[in-house]
C-alpha cells in the first residue's frame, strides 16, 4: 500500500541503539515520526517519549503494536526478543526495520522466514547498516565494476575499545562479526561455505572468561578466503577497516583521516569511539531508505534471507570457536520468494 503521510513508528527497545534511532527518527530523517516507544524497562520508555511530541511510553510490545495507531515498527531489542516482536507484527502486517542479527541462531530464523513467506509478502528490512555506508557502497562499486578483477582475498579489521558487560565468546561472532559475514555475501554476492577460528592469547584487556582477539576465516562458494580481526577489547577506539586483494589491485576502506593535525612534534589524527559515531551516516542512510521505500509499499535492503544466512554462518562460526577445525555451514536452499 503507498503511504504518503507521514510514517507513524513504533520503536522496541530504548537501550542504545534504539534512543539513537528514536533521535534520528525525531530529529534527522524526513517522512516518519517516533508515535510509540516501548521497553521493558516502561519508566525508560516513558521518559523518552515525554521529549516527543504526539509519542506514548510502555512497556508492552504486543500491545503497542495492536492499537492500530502504528504503520511500521523498528525493532531495537536484544536479538532473543527478536522473533516474538517480528511474528507479532507479521501478525498486524507492520512493515519492520529489525536490527541486526535478524534471530540469535538459525533455526529462529528460519520460522522468521517461513511466516515471512506465509504471508506472500516481504515485511522485513534487517539492519545490516554497513551496507549504506559511503565507504562500503564505493568498494562494492569498485569490485561489481570489475575493474581490478576477481576478488581472491579479503583482510578485515573489527576493533571496539571495549565490550560491554556480559559480552560472550558466542557473543564476538553473533553480535560482532556478523557484520563481516553480512558484507562478505553482499560484497562478494557469494555464499559462505566453511568458519575456522583462531585464538592468539588472550589480551589483558579482555574480561574474566573471554579469548579476546579472535581470528576468524570464511571461505566462500567463489574461493574467496576471508579474514577478520575480531577484538572487542582494544582500548584505543572503534576501528573497521577493509581490504579487498584483487587479480589487478586491492582496495582498502576504513583508513579514512578525516582530520589531521601536525603540532610539538607529531602529527596525528582522532579514532571514532564506537558505532555510533562511526557508521552515523551510514545508520541516518538506513532508516531513510526503510521509511521511504515503507512509505512507497515497498520492502527493499538486507532480507530475512540475508538474516538467515548470517545466522547459519554464526552457528558455524560458534561451533568453530568450542570445537576447533574447519567448520562447514549448514543451509536450507534459498526460496525463490527471496530471488
Ligand atoms: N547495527 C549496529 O551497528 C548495532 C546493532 N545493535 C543491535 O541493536 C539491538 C539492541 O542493542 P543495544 O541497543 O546495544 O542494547 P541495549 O542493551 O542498550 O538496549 C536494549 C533495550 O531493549 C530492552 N528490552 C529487552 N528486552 C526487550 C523486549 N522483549 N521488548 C522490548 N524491549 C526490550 C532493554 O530494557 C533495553 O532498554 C541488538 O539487536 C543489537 O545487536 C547494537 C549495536 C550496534
Ligand atoms: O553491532 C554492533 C554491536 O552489537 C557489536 O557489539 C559491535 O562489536 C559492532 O561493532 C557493532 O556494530
Amino acid at each position: 500500500m503507498t503511504q504518503r503521510r507521514t510514517l507513524r513508528i513504533a520503536v522496541i527497545g530504548t537501550g542504545k541503539m534504539g534512543a539513537d534511532h528514536v533521535r534520528r527518527i525525531d530529529q534527522v530523517i524526513s517522512g516518519a515520526r517516533v508515535s510509540a516507544v516501548v521497553d521493558l524497562d516502561a519508566e525508560r520508555a516513558k521518559q523518552l517519549a515525554a521529549g516527543i511530541e504526539g509519542c506514548t511510553g510502555s512497556g508492552d510490545p504486543a500491545a503497542a503494536m495492536a492499537t492500530g495507531e502504528v504503520d511500521a515498527v523498528l525493532i531495537a531489542s536484544p536479538g532473543p526478543a527478536h522473533e516474538e516482536a517480528l511474528l507479532t507484527a507479521f501478525a498486524h502486517d507492520l512493515p519492520v526495520l529489525c536490527e541486526k542479527p535478524l534471530t540469535p541462531d538459525a533455526a529462529s530464523a528460519l520460522r522468521v522466514m517461513e511466516a515471512e513467506q506465509k504471508l506472500g509478502h516481504r515485511l522485513v528490512q534487517v539492519g545490516f547498516m554497513r551496507r549504506y555506508d559511503a565507504e562500503y557502497l564505493k568498494l562494492k562499486a569498485l569490485l561489481d565494476s570489475g575493474h581490478l578483477g576477481r576478488t581472491l582475498m579479503m583482510h578485515n579489521q573489527h576493533r571496539n575499545a571495549s565490550s560491554p558487560p556480559g559480552f560472550t565468546n558466542a557473543m564476538l561472532i553473533n553480535d560482532s562479526v556478523v557484520h563481516e559475514m553480512d558484507v562478505t555475501r553482499w560484497l562478494l554476492g557469494q555464499e559462505i561455505t566453511a568458519v575456522t577460528v583462531l585464538r592468539p592469547r588472550p589480551s589483558s584487556n579482555a574480561p574474566a572468561g573471554m579469548d579476546d582477539p579472535q581470528l576468524v576465516l570464511l571461505e566462500t562458494d567463489g574461493g574467496v578466503v576471508v579474514d577478520v580481526e575480531i577484538n572487542v577489547n582494544c582500548g584505543f577506539g572503534y576501528q573497521v577497516k577493509a581490504e579487498a586483494v584483487c587479480e589487478r589491485g586491492t582496495a582498502r576502506i576504513g583508513t579514512k583521516q578525516s582530520l589531521v593535525t601536525d603540532t610539538a612534534g607529531r602529527w596525528g589524527g582522532t579514532i571514532a569511539q564506537d558505532f555510533v559515531e562511526r557508521f552515523a551516516d551510514a545508520y541516518d542512510r538506513e532508516v531513510q531508505a526503510w521509511v521511504d521505500a515503507t512509505r512507497r509499499g515497498e520492502v527493499t535492503g538486507p532480507s530475512v534471507w540475508d538474516g538467515y544466512a548470517a545466522a547459519a554462518v554464526c552457528e558455524a562460526g560458534v561451533r568453530a570457536q568450542r570445537e576447533g577445525g574447519r567448520i562447514g555451514v549448514e543451509m536450507v536452499e534459498r526460496p525463490a520468494f527471496y530471488r
